[in-house]
């Protein structure tokens, strides 16, 4: 069975404060998209990378990857997420499976990304690893004119998950979701927040399998400094 991964890596990085490709920056010395690819490669069951990364960088990527000694296709990526997702699996080629993952995440380790293709093999169509969350969560209303959100409803929090990457899919499955869903990717407000909820929409049943707290997405600032030591931990 044929592996390939998608590594979303073209997005700036907002919420971090910065205005540039986020996958660049250094993490323990090394691009978090280095770290992503090698997390893939390590793990020994991927056949084959494409990256994505803003269009004004794909060379940039090209070098960063080169030079540190690994072979991905980068490819231009898209507004949003979805839209970068859909031009990684136009270049992914034709494989049995395919990985979805944010190079965000950038210390997943290869246990994981195992873990996730051993669930696609055992014949789930979409694999999600996937971890519970720790605090209350609550359903709020509209912002009121002071500043504060009214409750609507607590959620039963035994049965929540927090969602990560990668997320992995029969080819077939996740091509058929992205096209059926394509128009709405322009649009950051109307686009995907993973991957497995355009298969979920289009019919498909969805498999978790546990996560792990190394797989964090490095959003904000205080992620960088908790990925730091961890990578200092890991090393
Ligand atoms: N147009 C986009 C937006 C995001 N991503 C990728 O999707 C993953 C998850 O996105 P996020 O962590 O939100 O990254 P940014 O979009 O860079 O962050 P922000 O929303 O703060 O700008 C990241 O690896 C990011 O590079 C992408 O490939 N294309
Ligand atoms: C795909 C994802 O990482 C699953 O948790 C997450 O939804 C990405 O969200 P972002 O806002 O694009 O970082």
């Amino acid at each position: 069975m044929s592996v390939a991964a998608v590594i979303a890596g073209a997005g700036n990085g907002t919420r971090l404060g910065l205005d540039g490709p986020k996958a660049l920056i250094k993490l323990a010395g090394e691009p978090l998209i280095v770290h992503a690819v090698r997390s893939m490669a390590e793990s020994g069951v991927v056949d084959r990378c494409v990256v994505t990364a803003p269009t004004e960088s794909v060379q940039l990527f090209e070098e960063t990857l080169e030079r540190a000694g690994f072979e991905a296709t980068v490819v231009a990526g898209g507004t949003t997420r979805q839209a970068s997702v859909a031009a990684g699996l136009d270049a992914a080629g034709t494989a049995n499976f395919v990985l979805i993952h944010d190079a965000a995440r950038a210390l997943t380790p290869p246990g994981l990304i195992r873990r996730v293709v051993e669930a696609l093999e055992a014949g789930h169509a979409a694999v999600v690893p996937a971890l519970p969350v720790v605090d209350t969560i609550k359903l709020v209303g509209e912002r009121a004119t002071d500043g504060t959100e009214p409750v609507l409803e607590t959620l039963d929090r035994t049965s929540l998950r927090g969602m990560q990457t990668p997320q992995g899919f029969d080819m077939a499955a996740v091509r058929e979701a992205h096209v059926r869903f394509a128009a709405d990717a322009a649009e950051e407000a109307s686009s995907a927040p993973d991957d497995a909820f355009l298969v979920e929409a289009v019919g498909y049943p969805v498999a978790l399998v546990e996560g792990s707290e190394l797989a964090l997405k490095i959003t904000r600032p205080l992620d960088l400094r908790i990925a730091e030591l961890l990578a200092a931990n890991e090393g």
